[in-house]
């Protein structure tokens, strides 16, 4: 067994030269690159379960159609995703017919290493015996790295009707845990996810996969709170544009259309870049950004973080009377999420600066201050009583910003 790296899989796909997964953003200038330390994604599973295509569509552009031919992997494939700060992870497909006991597979360089294991269930088949496989990979796996996630990624479901689909899920999830516990692994927690590549349920579970490698998410979550919050914005999606995988969102829970109609409006916006763009290499600068109305009485908001990440937000067209808050809130969102850059980055060169864990904590304490003095200057639109808007200054710690709060108030506009 060989374990080389893909060449061909360093570009995407169908994208724009030059914006791919190209060098990080600037701000990570001068970190080291931690090359194999970063997390590691397993995709496992039985042959043709759909592995290679996963990898393929969700971060390197190929359509689900291109994929219909793929030929079958007979060596560990590593394909390094080094995004944003955020995401950078390296995803190593595994070949279906892979055997975990045979001497040449290094199981504790493999599983030693991971973060997170995907095993792929193709849901069209019999999944008996992958059933099987997966009990086997887990008490391997968990034998070795307990702190191994193991997501089951239900495959394939763009084959089955909606009744089917719950009852494979549900079967699948039964006999999954049965012969965990028969083996005295009851303790071993495992992910469902019904997918497709056909449509977006494979970012959507790609996603969440993704997040739970990402030691800054709840900073990031209680962020997106407090900007949504304050601006009257009903749902918030921090994305990774290339792949349209969703780094964090909001608290409220994410409904599938929303997801959906927020990974249109990144293409849209991309389309239009690359067409009527004035760099040569079209896409993402710091400028970018759009506003979108929908005869629903949806507005769609979405403005470029850095180059890999978008703020991509839902709000009602009543909400966004006053774009000129959400905007200045939007400034502020970005300016936080640069300090949570900053923090990542004197953690991972090992400084006594500002760490990463105190951000974590801070916010994530409820305690009223978000850690982030940027943050709090966030601008809060109300109704007052007489139906104006009014700015406010931010109030998830009562820490007074009066500048801002002079700037926003409308009645000092007046
Ligand atoms: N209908 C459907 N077909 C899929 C889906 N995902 C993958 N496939 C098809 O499944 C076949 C096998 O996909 P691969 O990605 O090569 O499978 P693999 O698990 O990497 O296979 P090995 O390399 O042999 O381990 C291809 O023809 C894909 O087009 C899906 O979501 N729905």
């Amino acid at each position: 067994m060989s374990y080389e790296d893909d060449q061909s899989a360093t570009y995407v796909g169908s994208f724009p030269k030059g914006f791919g997964y190209g060098p990080e953003e600037p701000e990570l200038e001068g970190v080291p690159s931690r090359g194999d330390d970063k997390p590691r994604i397993l995709l496992m599973g039985l042959r043709r379960s759909g592995k290679s295509s996963i990898q393929k569509v969700v971060f390197h552009k190929v359509s689900p159609n291109e994929t219909l031919f793929l030929e079958s992997t007979n060596k560990i494939i590593k394909d390094d995703i080094s995004n944003s700060s955020f995401v950078q992870f390296q995803i190593w497909d595994i070949p279906g017919q892979i055997d975990f006991f045979d001497q040449t597979f290094d199981s504790e360089y493999i599983f030693g290493g991971c973060g997170a294991l995907i095993f792929v269930i193709d849901a069209q088949d019999d999944y008996m015996e992958a059933l099987s496989r997966l009990q086997q990979a887990v008490t391997r796996a968990h034998k070795i790295n307990e702190a191994i996630k193991f997501e089951v990624f239900i495959h394939k479901v763009d084959g089955l009707s909606d009744d089917n689909k719950i009852e494979t899920q549900r079967d699948i999830l039964q006999r999954a845990t049965d012969e965990l516990a028969d083996a005295g692994m009851d303790n071993v927690q495992l992910s469902f996810y019904l997918t497709s590549i056909y449509d977006h349920s494979i970012f959507e579970a790609f996603s969440k996969v993704v997040q739970k490698l990402i030691p800054q998410l709840p900073v990031l979550e209680n962020l997106l709170d407090i900007i949504i919050s304050n601006s009257k914005i009903e749902k918030a999606f921090l994305f990774d544009v290339v792949s349209k995988i969703y780094i964090a969102t909001d608290s409220s829970p994410v409904d599938m259309q929303c997801y959906e109609l927020c990974c249109d409006m990144i293409d849209v916006v991309i389309d239009m870049s690359c067409i009527y763009g004035i760099r040569d290499d079209g896409a993402f600068d710091n400028e970018s950004g759009s506003f979108i109305k929908l005869n629903s009485g949806t507005v769609l908001f979405l403005r470029e973080v850095n180059r890999h990440l978008a703020l991509v937000c839902i709000l009602r067209e009543d909400g966004c009377e006053n774009r000129g808050i959400i905007e200045y809130n939007f400034k502020c969102f970005r300016n936080a999420i640069q300090e949570v850059f900053v923090a990542r980055n004197k953690q991972a060169l090992g400084r006594n600066g500002i760490e990463g864990g105190d951000i974590g904590l801070s916010i994530g304490s409820g305690g009223g201050t978000t850690g982030d003095p940027r943050m709090d200057r966030v601008v809060k639109s109300v109704h007052s009583d007489d139906g104006d808007l009014r700015g406010l200054n931010g109030t998830t710690n009562g820490i007074g910003h009066g500048v801002m709060n002079g700037m926003m108030d409308r009645d000092n506009m007046d």
